[in-house]
């Protein structure tokens, strides 16, 4: 379906509101309409001094005209407005539903600064689509046809004259203007990218910034982004205001048009003096009307360019659509085999993983060593289906992974990433995210746990956790894991920033609570690995040696060499 036709979907869902819309919309224009001719014939009709009761009745048609166009206006605006803010919700809902499962490989393609002003854009230019292109012609045709009919009952050629006026106003020299605005538009959507990108980066890297002295320039090079900004948002105004006012102005002509023809008539004797005032009226207020008719082009294409990118974050990300999925739920740690496993990145010449294969047996302790680089990571956030394999296949408890659910493997595991992350709150706040129905006693066995004694539940943690040390930040990404019960527990180097006597400490405590978990570490020091089950030893994506320590070292190979060497560093 195309971008906008999905948009026209979740507008639908408030027909009644849309509906209502129209129907006051017309009303409104309609009674206008109405109001300013009766006006024009109730001045022209006083101008012969006829006796008053012949003009009580017009008066009151203005009064009650008068009346229902205010009410009807009230009506259009109320419906079509609530309708919008519900269809803003519906498709802001729509979009995070798309997005969310696919966040990790969507992410690699945008700046996460790019993507969220991006999305948030998008979105709110889409409430244009309803308030400004699909309901305004709709209602504007039918007050049009509806003036026309009338009009002929009076004079033909006005109603001709009505016609090309409108079709010139509403359709032909929008589309002239349309060009030299849409160029302005695509300008300030990339300066709106480029912008909050760079923002984001500035304040997430403001400390490294100020050590290497480089915050004065970033800040000088926003403020020119700022400044391009807002001259191109200036240009665009002057833009609109420069169409606008050549709209009006050409709408009034038409109107002079309409009066002068039907003065020439009226010399001629083809229409009643008395109806040139009103003729008159009825074409300044149904040109009037045609003013928002003029932006319908250009809020038309900036909607449909909108949607467009909004589905183009997801559209290459589908992984997922289409599949069906079991329903995986276990009550005992998974045994996982991983089979001839390949992974690129995209835009990466060389793989992260080329056929990888182990298996890691139900309940089993498994390390994974290898030189930064060579594809550690990239394994747990296979595991984790972060990344969508290129060949091979990888099965827990026998099932194809592709059948099961990432929230599945997620709600049954116990991830702790090479950075974790912190939300502004409480310490009890980010302790909760990993058991909502925790007590406060068990979140503070949780804190002593991991040696965070010092810390309260109601001590504040700042954004991204900076008021905490690294070794805290980890200490406290494993109480969040100590809380929850997992059958699988992933950790990528989870001790790196502590010291030798805290991380064996960390190591017992994990030890003990994931004793009948299937757990995958990837560890930096080679120290401890004695009572794994089995070490893989990675090298440029690829498994170069697998099987337990003793084995391992009597193998006399690469894992052999490298714990030589870090006994020979730590040594000498
Ligand atoms: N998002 C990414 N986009 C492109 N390439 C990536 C991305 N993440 C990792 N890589 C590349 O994939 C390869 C494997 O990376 P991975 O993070 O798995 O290594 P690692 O063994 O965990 O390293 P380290 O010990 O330094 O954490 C590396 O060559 C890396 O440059």
């Amino acid at each position: 379906m195309r971008p906008l036709g999905t948009v026209i979907l979740l507008m639908l869902q408030e027909k009644r509101d849309i509906l209502l819309s129209i129907v006051f919309g017309f009303l409104a224009g309609m009674t206008a309409v109405g109001l300013f001719s009766a006006s024009g014939y109730l001045i022209s009709q006083a101008a012969f001094v006829p006796p008053i009761y012949t003009l009580m009745i017009i008066v009151s048609i203005v009064k009650l005209l008068g009346i229902t166009s205010a009410l009807s206006r009230y009506g259009e605006r109320y419906f079509s407005h609530r309708a919008t803010f519900t269809m803003l919700s519906n498709i802001r809902e729509y979009v995070y539903q798309k997005i969310e499962p696919l966040a990790s490989t969507i992410l690699q393609h945008y700046r996460s600064g790019d993507l969220l002003a991006r999305i948030v854009g998008d979105v709110e230019s889409l409430q244009n689509f309803l308030l400004r292109v699909l309901y305004p012609p709709i209602v504007t045709a039918t007050v049009f046809i509806a003036t026309i009919i009338f009009t002929t009952f009076f004079s033909i050629g006005t109603a001709m004259i009505i016609l090309v006026g409108m079709l010139l106003l509403t359709i032909i020299i929008p589309s002239l203007f349309l060009q030299s605005q849409s160029l302005i538009d695509q300008k300030i959507r990339q300066t709106r990218g480029d912008l909050s990108s760079e923002f984001t980066e500035f304040l997430y890297g403001y400390k490294d910034l100020k050590v290497h002295q480089q915050a004065l320039n970033r800040r000088s090079e926003i403020i020119k982004t700022v400044q391009t900004y807002e001259t191109e948002q200036k240009k665009a105004h002057k833009i609109q205001l420069f169409n606008e006012s050549v709209l009006g102005f050409l709408s009034l002509l038409a109107s002079v048009v309409v009066l002068a023809y039907a003065g020439y008539q009226v010399t001629q004797e083809n229409i009643e003096g008395i109806l040139l005032a009103m003729l008159f009226m009825i074409a300044l207020t149904v040109f009037e009307q045609t003013a928002p008719m003029a932006l319908v082009p250009h809020f038309l294409q900036q909607s449909s360019q909108s949607a467009k990118r909004l589905v183009n974050v997801w559209k290459h990300e589908q992984v997922q659509e289409g599949k069906t999925f079991i329903n995986w739920n276990i009550n005992r740690a998974p045994s996982i085999q991983v089979t001839d496993v390949s992974f690129k990145h995209m835009e990466e010449a060389r793989p992260a993983l080329e056929g990888v294969t182990f298996d890691l047996p139900s309940g089993s302790k498994t390390a994974i060593v290898g030189a930064s680089g060579s594809g550690k990571t990239t394994i747990l956030q296979v595991l984790l289906k972060l990344q969508p394999i290129n060949k091979g296949n990888v099965t827990f408890n026998g099932i194809d992974f592709q059948q099961i659910k990432e929230e599945d493997i997620w709600k049954n595991a116990n991830v702790s990433l090479q950075s974790n992350d912190f939300f502004f709150g409480t310490i009890r706040d980010n302790l909760e995210i990993a058991d909502i129905n925790a007590s406060d006693k068990e979140l503070i066995q949780a804190l002593q746990n991991v040696q965070l004694s010092h810390l309260t539940l109601e001590d504040v943690v700042q954004e991204k956790g900076a008021n905490l040390s690294g070794g805290e930040k980890q200490r406290l990404a494993l109480a969040r894991l100590l809380l929850k019960e997992a059958h699988i527990w992933l950790l990528d180097e989870p001790t790196s920033s502590m010291d030798a006597i805290t991380e064996e400490r960390m190591f017992t405590r994990i030890f003990e609570k994931a004793a009948a978990a299937t757990i995958v570490l990837i560890s930096h020091r080679l120290t401890g690995l004695e009572k794994m089950d089995q070490i893989i030893v990675m090298d440029h994506g690829k498994m170069i040696e697998r099987g337990s320590y003793e084995e391992l070292m009597k193998r006399n190979g690469y894992f052999k060499q490298m714990k030589d060497l870090e006994k020979e560093i730590f040594t000498s």
